[in-house]
């Protein structure tokens, strides 16, 4: 069978498409009806191997070129992408089920984003001059050389574009290799840098399951190894770089705090909220799903959220009305589901959702607990789902202390109108993104990154840079050489 959305093979390799169906089966499911919708094959040892040589070869003359020139194509392929938004969107909702009126605003629009900004920087990347009498030394920024992106199956064209972009900026080349859930559109976002005249072998994607991964890892023409996904895979793929001493960026899991004070505008909070629990289904790394609210609102909060969630819109994720997709997976739903009953089991108040939602498809209800206390499994671990936890506090003192009270620190979010008070708290969270009165907003020139169990190193903003080069020192004399005999 031929799907409209089948690929024109699995693999991009070397500036093209790539087939070998002694791979293992990948099939990819929409989730909104659990129909099939490509089949596609993990990458054989030998197709790794020939995409890392593709990146090894091509490497040189890339990082050769001007940051000009290399800005200029990613600049290029950001246009193509926006010009083509509609499309790639459509194509994300189908690889992910999340709502279109989602995807046109977030997915490729981030991607290109990315590309637009990285190849801007391109152009300014330099090292400095540090004067020593007559002597001098002189810093050279340098590319690492072969990179791999692997990527989490929630957001696939941006997670590629986030990985792709300053690597390529910097004059790395990439293999990238989706998560076996979502794998499509992260071909397009070759096809696109392809058409915009990267060269062959510069960006290759190649397809598989966790095995796949760990081949890219462990190999020696690797320079640095870039992952989006959890803290349990994290551990694996960071142990493994270390073998090899490979420079890494982590982009794991969160349980975030997001703590709303009496003073708080409650429709932004409420607003808020949603946005930090319910947005992809709740499948964001840097959801607010600890929600901390102040004893004064609480009850005016839980009311009107209530109201809210009568607006929810289910149906065809490609009905721009449609404003709440399905889970990514069966296997997401049935974990989203475990901790449903986990939280009912260990005494949390559900107060909306909990079950699943009618039709084909890995559909649940956006869920909201109530009464939950820092104990709880909900409270504890990464649910990866649309579950609210709405916890009780009554001083700042006691908010922060529990807000800080886990492994993880990838983001959390204050709102109040005290600004001294929003300033305090941010200041005292451990968690590497901070919003004041908003929550979830990534735009590409702020750095975004955990701290604790969530994370090492930063995408986005100047400092990418950073992780995505090395510095080379160069010592120039101009005198006679001093030897002690
Ligand atoms: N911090 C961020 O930027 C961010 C963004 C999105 C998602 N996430 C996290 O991702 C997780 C959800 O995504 P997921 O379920 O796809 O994560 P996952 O950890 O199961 O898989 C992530 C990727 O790693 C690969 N992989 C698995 N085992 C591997 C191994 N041993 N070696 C190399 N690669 C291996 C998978 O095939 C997949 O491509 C959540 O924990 C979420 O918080 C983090």
């Amino acid at each position: 069978m031929t799907y409209p959305t089948q690929p024109e093979a699995s693999h991009f390799i070397d500036g093209q498409y790539v087939e070998d169906a002694s791979g293992a089966a990948l099939p990819v499911i929409y989730p909104a009806t659990g129909e099939k919708i490509a089949d596609l094959h993990a990458a054989t040892p030998a197709l790794v191997d020939r995409a890392l040589e593709a990146a090894r070869r091509a490497q040189p003359a890339w990082a050769a070129m001007t940051g000009t020139e290399r800005g200029r194509i990613l600049r290029r392929a950001a246009d193509i992408m926006r010009a083509r938004n509609r499309e790639l969107s459509e194509l994300e909702t189908r690889d992910t089920g999340k709502p279109l009126q989602e995807t046109l605003v977030a997915d490729a629009t981030s991607g290109a984003d990315a590309l637009e900004y990285f190849g801007g920087l391109a152009a300014t990347l330099s090292g400095e001059h540090i004067q020593l009498g007559e002597d001098f030394v002189y810093t050279r920024r340098e590319a690492l050389g072969v990179a791999v992106g692997i990527g989490a199956w929630n957001y696939p064209t941006q997670i590629a574009c986030w990985k792709a972009a300053p690597a390529l900026a910097c004059g790395n080349t990439m293999v990238f290799k989706p998560s076996e859930t979502t794998p499509l559109c992260a071909l397009k976002v070759a096809e696109i840098l392809k058409k915009a005249g990267l060269p062959d072998g510069v960006f290759n994607v190649v397809q598989g399951y966790g095995e796949v991964g760990a081949g890219l890892v462990s190999d020696d023409r690797v320079a640095k190894v870039s992952l989006t996904g959890s803290v349990p895979t994290g551990r694996k793929v960071y142990a493994a770089a270390a073998e090899g001493m490979k420079s890494v960026t982590m982009e794991l899991g969160g349980k975030s705090p997001l703590v709303i004070f009496d003073d708080a505008s409650l429709e932004d909070a409420v607003s808020a909220a949603i946005n930090a629990n319910f947005y992809s289904t709740g499948q964001i790394c840097s959801n607010g799903t600890r929600v901390f609210v102040q004893d004064g609102i609480r009850e005016a909060f839980l009311a009107r959220l209530a109201e809210r969630l009568k607006a929810v819109k289910t149906g065809d994720p490609l009905d721009e009305a449609t404003n709440f997709g399905p889970m990514v997976s069966e296997r997401q739903r049935e974990i989203v589901e475990g901790f449903i009953a986990k939280g009912q089991q260990e005494g949390a108040r559900l107060v909306a959702g909990g079950g699943r939602l009618e039709g084909e498809g890995f559909w649940i209800e956006p869920t909201v607990f109530a009464d939950v206390e820092d104990h709880m499994t909900i409270a504890r671990e990464e649910i990866f789902g649309p579950v609210m936890s709405v916890f009780g506090f009554a001083t700042e003192e006691e908010a922060l202390e529990r807000a800080n009270a886990t492994i993880y620190g990838l983001s959390a979010g204050v709102f109040t109108r005290d600004i001294a008070r929003a300033h305090r708290f941010v200041a005292a969270l451990q968690a590497g993104s901070c919003w004041i009165n908003t929550y979830n907003l990534t735009p590409v020139e702020a750095p975004f990154g955990g701290m604790k169990m969530s994370g090492v190193g930063r995408e986005n903003g100047r400092v990418a840079i950073e992780h995505w080069s090395q510095l080379k020192t160069v010592y120039v004399a101009t005198g006679a050489v001093e030897a002690p005999f």
